[in-house]
């Protein structure tokens, strides 16, 4: 066949995908007029995860999951802003991996709401500024975010969905590596590509900046100074990309957490986050983590935190597989907390896989 063949077949394809998507738009409006009078949220997640799951396993390629999947991200992005604008707290400034975090969950039509603090994205969502918020929890290289951690205690907010990005970090520089003296980035980048800093840039100063936007800003302002950061704070910097790939660990992912006020219904693979202290006596961690073994619950995560206090006690942050009104995990939740001094569920919401 000829290109010019192939190239009407494909506009006829596209036409037809155009009266589709119009057709999805119109059903997409019609749900949102009825949650609007059911006073139900607009943003599904556990419906979003069906959703895509049932795409990937129906798809018979040559189109890839993570292009149907991105494909399909924007689509659903298109239907939240016919049922109702929404607007997502993020830790700012613009170009932040939170910022990316926000474009590839929720797709370019939801409004970014960039927030100077993690505090403040929980307290946009706690007032009601923002209708989501997108937060970091923890990072494959770097461990636990504690700002989230501590947030999540106190902020009457709920954990709706959770969200795993790549992170690739590049060096941007006017000059070569070889006169390089000075690297700006943000504390978890820096924490990131420690080993390659030392390998390849061992002389230079590194210095913590609160952003990586902020980083490149300051990179563009010294010739001799270079700026760490992912792909999106670097878009509008005309610096030359000098190495890329630069994060010691290749599967460098962090773990984001969508914050919001609504609780999930249960999609049969969900996670629930909680939080819980304890007065110290010998085996108490112990016995708090009976009751998960005993109703045949796998923990997916322990952390601890300091309490504020300064008299050695901990918050213990677990993740569970599980759904809070699975009837196992709300009968291991309730022994759990018959124990404790403080215990609190942040949510459940659908497990993402790797
Ligand atoms: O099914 C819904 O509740 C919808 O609003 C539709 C839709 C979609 O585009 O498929 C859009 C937003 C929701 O988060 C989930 C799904």
């Amino acid at each position: 066949m000829s290109i010019e063949n192939l190239r009407t077949g494909i506009d006829e394809i596209d036409s037809e995908i155009i009266r589709l998507l119009n057709r999805r738009c119109e059903l997409a409006r019609q749900i949102g007029a009825w949650k609007h009078e059911n006073n139900l949220p607009i943003y599904v997640p556990e419906r979003e995860q069906q959703l895509l799951d049932r795409l990937a396993d129906h798809n018979p390629g040559p189109l890839d999951r993570d292009s149907l999947i991105a494909i399909y991200r924007e689509i659903m992005s298109a239907a939240i802003k016919l049922e109702q604008p929404m607007n997502i707290a993020f830790l700012g400034p613009e170009g932040t991996f939170s910022h990316q975090a926000v474009l590839e969950k929720f797709g370019r039509g939801v409004t970014c709401q960039p927030v100077p603090t993690i505090a403040d994205v929980f307290s946009a969502v706690e007032a009601g500024r923002a209708d989501y918020g997108m937060v970091p929890v923890e990072n494959t290289t770097e461990g636990v975010v504690n700002p989230t951690l501590d947030s999540l205690t106190e902020a009457n907010v709920r954990i709706v969905a959770e969200f795993n990005l790549p992170v690739h970090l590049l060096l941007y520089s006017a000059s070569p590596l070889s006169e390089i003296r000075c690297v700006y980035s943000h504390q978890q980048p820096l924490g990131q590509c420690r080993e390659y800093l030392r390998a390849n840039l061992p002389n230079a100063t590194l210095i913590e900046v609160t952003s990586t936007t902020r980083a490149v800003e300051l990179a563009e302002r010294e010739r001799d100074a270079a700026a760490i950061s992912g792909k999106l704070a670097g878009d509008n910097t005309d610096l030359p990309v000098v190495a890329e790939n630069i994060e010691d660990n290749l599967r460098n992912i962090t773990r984001f957490l969508v914050i919001g006020k609504q609780e999930n219904k249960p999609t049969g693979d969900d996670k629930t986050s909680m939080c819980f202290a304890f007065h110290d006596r010998a085996g108490a961690l112990y016995d708090a983590l009976r009751p998960f073994r005993n109703h045949n619950i796998s923990m997916t995560m322990i952390e601890s935190r300091p309490l504020k206090s300064g008299h050695w006690e901990y918050n213990f942050f677990v993740d569970i597989r599980g759904h809070i009104s699975d009837p196992e995990v709300a009968a291991a939740c309730a022994e759990l907390k018959s124990d404790c001094s403080f215990f609190k569920v942040f949510g459940s919401y659908p497990r993402i896989q790797n």
